[in-house]
């Protein structure tokens, strides 16, 4: 290679793939589409299948030899093969990519074996959360990438060729991390796990105390057969419910954390487990609910459809011309309409919140317009939202025409959780409280004079 610059000498580095599998061969490819040389080490260099234009193929002696980085596209156990070979893999850096189909497969990581086979070779880990499929499909640009080894120089070789391919390279440290990076590809959504628990539980709990309560307890004590209820009014029920919680829990945390962060006068402390574990699934939560209010919105649109709402509207109708003429109502009119607003409006500000939680969107604002986004917002969508639910509750229940003796306490728990939320978020927002709050997250604490120092000068 004649080349001169440092860009082009690069473009026609030779790199080396073991292994001609589906890994092995999407790799070369892409590789060779970015300028790359490609050569295989292959059991079986005459034999083994159609491979990318352009790639050589070669015993895996031979093709050692002609490239420094070599990509170990064969499955761990079949590595056994390299120790028969170690002397021509000294100073070489092997790139680990291997999984495991099962996390703790093995005592040790992959990468961490490759290395004890082959001691006189730099092992880094990484690339193994790409898959051949997105490799064939060029479906690279941006998709983050995890690399770790104990050699700087030899994982950022392997940064560099990642960079090219179009992929964001993270190091995650050294060789030690392995273990983390090889179950990545096994993990199954880890940051939804617990809000999804929630909120199956939450919606389990109430659905059945809301069958309970709504059809089975009308049927026991009037005879009354509304079990068509199930389809949808229940459903309608439910989701708001569950809509209202998740998206308190989304907030919760976050005030508990201010109350902490007061009590404890510093920033400096970690929060306990639980709360860490709460706070970095607040994204989930919030986007559970917004799929929840989903769900109530698209319920509420047709319940004008519905034969049992018509039938009611109708019969209600023909009563009123009956005996009375039907008045128009103000005190109706308001509280309907209020209602209605209320709902619309937070729907609204809940759709712009799941907007502003996507990646793409949030990364284009700045720190403070996501912050203002996802907390005043935020709080203001609760606060409206849980004015809906109080409205709903007063129309349903207090309202003189249409007063009963009680709330249902299902009802009741679902407003007093972002009550709950909103009156401490308010707390957190008074004058005195939020000063002291900001100087506690400005770390006031670690910029006063330490007394001691202060004594000792004076001395
Ligand atoms: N497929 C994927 O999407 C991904 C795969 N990986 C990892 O990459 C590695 C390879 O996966 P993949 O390409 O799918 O597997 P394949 O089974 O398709 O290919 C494995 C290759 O290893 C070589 N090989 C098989 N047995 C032996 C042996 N006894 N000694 C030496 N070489 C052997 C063969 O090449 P030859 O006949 O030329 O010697 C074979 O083509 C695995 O560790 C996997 O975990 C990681 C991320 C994604
Ligand atoms: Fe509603």
């Amino acid at each position: 290679c004649y080349a001169h610059s440092k860009r082009e000498r690069q473009c026609t580095e030779m790199l080396c793939i073991f292994g001609t599998g589906d890994l092995g061969r999407s790799l070369g490819q892409r590789l060779l589409q970015s300028g790359y040389r490609v050569v295989y080490g292959s059991r079986r260099p005459h034999s083994c299948g159609p491979l990318p234009l352009g790639a050589q193929v070669m015993s895996h002696v031979a093709a050692a030899q002609s490239a420094r980085l070599i990509f170990m596209c064969v499955h761990r156990e079949h590595y056994a093969f390299l120790e028969t070979m170690t002397p021509h893999l000294k100073g070489k850096v092997l790139v680990d990519i291997s999984n495991n189909l099962k996390k703790d497969m093995y005592p040790e990581a992959n990468a961490a074996y490759l290395q004890r086979l082959v001691p006189d070779a730099t092992v880094v880990k990484g690339l193994n959360t790409l898959s051949a499929w997105a490799l064939q499909n060029g479906l690279l640009a941006g998709k983050q990438v995890f690399l770790c080894g104990n050699s700087a120089e030899a994982k950022q070789a392997v940064a560099e060729m990642s960079t090219k391919l179009g992929l964001t390279v993270l190091d995650k440290g050294s060789l030690s991390a392995a273990r983390e990076l090889e179950d990545f590809p096994l993990q199954l959504f880890p940051e939804w796990r617990l809000p999804l628990r929630v909120a199956v539980g939450l919606t389990a709990f109430f659905f059945f105390y809301l069958l309970i309560r709504d059809i089975i307890y009308a049927y026991v004590e009037q005879g009354k057969d509304i079990s068509f209820r199930i389809t949808m009014a229940l459903g309608n029920k439910v989701f708001p419910i569950v809509s209202l919680i998740m998206l308190s829990l989304c907030y919760l945390p976050g005030v508990i954390a201010a109350f902490l962060q007061l009590y404890r006068g510093t920033k400096y402390r970690r929060f306990p487990d639980w709360l860490d574990r709460w706070m970095l699934c607040r994204k989930q939560m919030g986007l559970i609910a917004l799929g929840f209010a989903f769900l109530h919105a698209i319920y509420t649109f047709v319940i004008p459809t519905r034969y049992a709402v018509r039938h009611k509207l109708i019969s209600l109708v023909m009563k009123n011309n009956k005996t009375t003429p039907f008045y128009f109502d103000n005190t109706e009119a308001w509280a309907q309409d209020s209602f209605y607003m209320l709902g619309i409006l937070g729907f609204f500000l809940y759709v712009l919140l799941g907007l502003t939680s996507l990646p793409s969107v949030g990364g284009s604002l700045s720190w403070r317009e996501f912050n203002f986004i996802q907390s005043k917002l935020g709080h203001l969508t609760l606060c409206i939202c849980t004015s809906h639910g109080y409205i709903y509750g007063w129309n349903k229940f207090l309202r003189p025409s249409t007063y009963k003796w009680y709330t249902p306490p299902g009802y009741m728990l679902c407003l007093i959780v972002p009550s709950v939320v909103l009156v401490l978020k308010a707390l957190v927002l008074l004058p005195c409280v939020d000063r002291t709050l900001t100087r506690i997250r400005q770390g006031w604490e670690r910029t006063q004079p330490d007394e001691e120092m202060v004594k000792a000068t004076n001395l």
